[in-house]
């Protein structure tokens, strides 16, 4: 069993490579080929990435996808996607050509509220806790003002601070509840950095409240923080037409596939084992343009599920219906992006991709975010209500598995060929390439 070792982040990046081959691999030297075949030739690049994280020894790449025709709110997107999983990029392009052609999506942002809370123990008389956080209220947002300063001179800022009793959940504990406006930025870092001040402020008062006992002065910090379940920094985007022009799917008249459609998401809604797969199946989108411009998907997913669990059951992040033979299909999402700030100015591909966007403000990233989710659910549910999701997904899975065979371009090319009209599964695929070799 290999030994720990003591200052491995103190070695250089040759060192931790070699340290790693050695001591966690099979062959050093095919171990260290591999790691520098993804270096960038650019060393300056290279040195960029190198300091976005700790400990780094060579880039992980995935793909980099333009899922284009995306008309919102009236103007066209292509918008880009990092993703490892086949045909979600297709499916996201399928969903954008067919709205595009039926009015688009239509995309509003209902809130930009973001949350961060002070957590404390108190002991003592909660009356006079009250009157406590009334007094050093204002005294609060003065000794941040250094910080939210600028944020103020662009709209954004502290909103509100409220006490909260949580004491009949956990006996002794109290919150310092704020909510923020951040702007175009995610705002964690800002966020965090105000909390932190703002609960040293509210230690260093209570110890001078002439009114509190020493137990009560004592009060104590557990820890400052945001929060990533942002109910009301929320998103909605939809797309509607009538139901005669959804036009037959696959074989299926137009209000048997409404109907099919309303019923498959009613299924996510009721159902929470369908529930999660269905909200995977947005995610899918949604993740894959958070990467790409740079931002936060553990945020971004933290969020999503709570908000998709908000209600005590974890349900449906999209809904469907069809009033007046109109079929409207729309998701609610909460997303916490930033256009500034993070990656975003750091990354060259990020930038390129917010470039690609027409350097959208926070507001509209949301929009085309929750768009992309949307449109990635449609495909999917669509898929799954006519053809079944193998079709389509296996037809883009096809070349990993030819790539993952070894199969020449010719080989792919045939094999291409041959599962246009048939079937690809794993084994017929595998067996169609047997066959093709042993022709030869
Ligand atoms: C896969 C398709 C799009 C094929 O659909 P198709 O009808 O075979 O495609 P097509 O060849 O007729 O092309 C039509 C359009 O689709 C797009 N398209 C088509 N092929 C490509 C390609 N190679 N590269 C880029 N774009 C492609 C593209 O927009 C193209 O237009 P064009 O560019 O020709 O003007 C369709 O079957 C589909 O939408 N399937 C759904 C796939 C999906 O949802 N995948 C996600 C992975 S499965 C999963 O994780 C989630 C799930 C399903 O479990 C969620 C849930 O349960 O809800
Ligand atoms: N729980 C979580 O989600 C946590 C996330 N993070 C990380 O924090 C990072 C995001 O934090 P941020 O504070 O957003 O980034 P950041 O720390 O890079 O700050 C962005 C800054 O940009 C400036 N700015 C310039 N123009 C602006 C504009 N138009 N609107 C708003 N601000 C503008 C502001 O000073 C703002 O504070 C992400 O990398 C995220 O992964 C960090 C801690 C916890």
């Amino acid at each position: 069993m290999t030994a720990p070792i003591e200052g491995f982040s103190k070695l250089g990046k040759e060192d931790k490579i070699r340290w790693i081959a050695q001591h966690y691999t099979n062959n050093s030297e095919d171990t260290i080929a591999i790691l520098k075949q993804y270096w960038h030739s650019d060393p300056k690049l290279q040195n960029l990435h190198d300091e976005f994280i700790e400990n780094t020894i060579t880039n992980f790449y995935l793909p980099l996808g333009i899922a284009p025709n995306f008309l919102i709110n009236n103007k066209l997107y292509a918008i880009p996607m990092a993703i490892e999983e086949s045909s979600v990029v297709a499916a996201a392009s399928k969903a954008a050509k067919y709205w595009h052609t039926r009015g688009g999506f239509k995309a509003t942002v209902l809130g930009t509220e973001k949350v961060g809370q002070v957590h404390f123990m108190y002991e003592g008389d909660t009356e006079k806790l009250g009157h406590f956080f009334k007094r050093v209220q204002p005294k609060l947002l003065e000794s941040v003002a250094a910080i939210t300063k600028n944020m103020e001179k662009r709209g954004g800022g502290i909103r509100n601070i409220a006490l909260r009793n949580k004491s009949a959940d956990l006996e002794n504990y109290f919150q310092l509840h704020c909510t923020f406006e951040t702007q175009d930025a995610m705002g964690a870092n800002f966020i965090n950095s105000c909390l932190e001040g703002i609960a040293e402020t509210f230690k260093e008062e209570a110890q001078l409240y002439d009114a509190f006992t020493q137990q009560e002065k004592d009060l104590e910090i557990v820890m400052s923080i945001l929060s990533n379940n942002i109910p009301n920094c929320l998103v909605r985007a939809e797309v509607s037409c009538p139901v005669t022009d959804l036009k037959a799917q696959d074989g299926m008249e137009p209000m048997d596939f409404a109907q099919k459609m309303v019923r498959a998401v009613n299924m996510a809604k009721v159902e929470p084992y369908r529930a999660v797969t269905h909200n995977k199946g947005i995610m899918n989108g949604i993740d894959a343009v958070i990467l790409a411009t740079g931002n936060d998907f553990r945020a971004i997913e933290a969020g999503a599920h709570a908000y998709a669990a908000k209600d005590g059951q974890y349900t449906s992040l999209t809904h469907a219906s069809i009033d007046d033979g109109i079929f409207k299909f729309w998701i609610e999402i909460p997303l916490a992006v930033g256009t500034v700030g993070g990656l975003t100015n750091l990354h060259p591909l990020v930038k390129l991709a917010l470039e690609i966007l027409q350097h959208p403000t926070a507001k509209e990233l949301m929009q085309i975010v929750a768009v992309a989710g949307l449109a990635q659910n449609f495909g999917a549910v669509r898929s799954l209500v006519t053809t079944g999701i193998q079709q389509g997904h296996m037809k883009m899975h096809l070349l990993n598995i030819l790539n993952q065979l070894g199969a020449t371009e010719s080989e792919k090319h045939k094999l291409i060929a041959h599962f246009k009209n048939h079937t690809a599964t794993h084994s017929a695929v595998v067996q169609a390439f047997n066959e093709l070799r042993s022709k030869k």
